[in-house]
């Protein structure tokens, strides 16, 4: 990663913005693999219904409205960044967001996930996939140039969801704990399997390059059901496609993170598909993690996590010693990002996240 944070324009209601000045960021100087001033810490689902305010907004507004409204989308996004003082944003948006773009008939049915009305299972359906014309994305892109403006000297994660994540919903219909439909078709019609993986990782290419030509400082890939994948299935079926969409916005020169959980075994190969910071569940140790990602003499690689977000309903006196376990854990690697193991459940007290944030900062880097 070769050039400072100043040093890509940004477009911005059609006239280039002056760059912000993000060379004193923690999350960035990690993230590049500097060890940072100090331990930066931000939350996956940090913008959610653990925050009242959050719930005071959405109140009566759908969910898929709020994720196409753009001052929602920017609201969204900072009322985290001032109560909690984390070290970055995160875009608030949703995995299923492209494919909502795209025309694809998802909803988002709270307590559930995403439900998609005409699953995708055979080849006809497979051949109807729509691309996604980035015009479709405006509002939320509008909302990205928003967050932007408003963020100062905080830097703004995109997102998007990987190939096998975003194809589960569409084979399975709705949320899985098993996968059965999408790894039987996975194995049973191979082709058809990467064609449906090929395109959505174009959908995914056309929605993070969106983010970050409207101003996102970092990208996240969410493979959050990847672990449900053997080493051998990840690497035939996943990987190639996970890898083409890290690659494809590799030109823009923000750091990638990648992310999935129950992925101990997998570590290696998502490092692999292009990755600058590996994101660890709570599983696995983040020195153990590091073992795993040189067990062949790779580099030493920047990692980020890992706090069991289960452990935010435990007793204080145990959530400082977990964190300064994985703070300490942590110092293995090059450099350290620290997060919970996955998101933010949705009944965690706002007031542990702002203890924590203010404990990691107090730690070593
Ligand atoms: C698997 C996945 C999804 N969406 C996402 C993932 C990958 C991250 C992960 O694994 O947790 C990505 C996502 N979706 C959302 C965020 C938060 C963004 C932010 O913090 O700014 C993130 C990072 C908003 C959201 N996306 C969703 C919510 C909850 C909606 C609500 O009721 O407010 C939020 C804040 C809905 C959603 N969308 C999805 C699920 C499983 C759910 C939860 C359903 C529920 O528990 O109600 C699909």
């Amino acid at each position: 990663m070769s050039t400072t944070a100043q040093s890509r324009p940004r477009a911005a209601h059609g006239e280039l913005r002056a760059p912000r000045d993000l060379t004193a960021s923690p999350f960035l100087a990690a993230a590049r693999g500097r060890r940072p001033a100090r331990l930066p810490v931000w939350f996956m689902r940090q913008a959610g219904r653990s925050l009242p305010e959050y719930r005071a907004l959405r109140e009566g507004v759908p969910m898929l409205k709020a994720l196409f409204d753009p001052e929602m989308i920017a609201e969204i996004t900072l009322q985290p960044v001032r109560r909690l003082g984390v070290d970055a944003a995160v875009f608030f948006s949703d995995i299923v967001v492209p494919l909502v773009a795209a025309g694809i008939d998802v909803d988002i049915v709270p307590g559930t996930g995403p439900v998609v009305a005409a699953p995708v299972r055979d080849a006809d359906a497979i051949a109807r996939m729509p691309e996604l014309d980035p015009a479709r994305l405006e509002p939320v892109i509008e909302g990205t140039r928003l967050v932007v403006d408003r963020l100062g000297e905080t830097p703004l994660i995109g997102f998007a969801g990987a190939p096998f994540t975003l194809a589960s919903y569409l084979i399975e219909g709705g949320p899985s704990r098993t996968h059965e439909r999408t790894k039987a078709l996975m194995h049973s019609e191979p082709a058809l399997w990467h064609d449906l993986a090929a395109r959505l990782a174009g959908i995914a290419v056309t929605f993070l390059r969106g983010q970050v030509e409207a101003g996102a400082d970092a990208v996240q890939l969410f493979d959050s059901w990847a672990g449900a994948l053997t080493l051998r299935e990840y690497r035939e079926f996943v990987q190639p496609h996970s890898a083409r969409v890290l690659a494809a916005v590799a030109d823009l020169d923000v750091p990638r993170i990648h992310f999935g959980v129950g992925t101990g075994e997998l570590l290696p190969a998502m490092r692999d598909a292009g990755a600058d910071v590996v994101g660890v569940d709570w599983r696995v140790p983040l020195d153990e993690a590091v073992r795993r990602l040189t067990a062949n003499g790779e580099p030493t690689p920047v990692v980020q996590g890992n706090l069991d977000p289960a452990l935010l309903q435990a007793s204080w006196p145990v959530i400082e010693a977990e964190v300064r376990r994985i703070a300490a854990e942590g110092r293995a690697a090059a450099a350290h990002i620290f997060n919970l193991g996955h998101g933010v459940p949705p009944g965690a007290d706002p007031e542990v996240l702002t203890r924590i944030v203010e404990l990691v900062h107090s730690l070593e880097p």
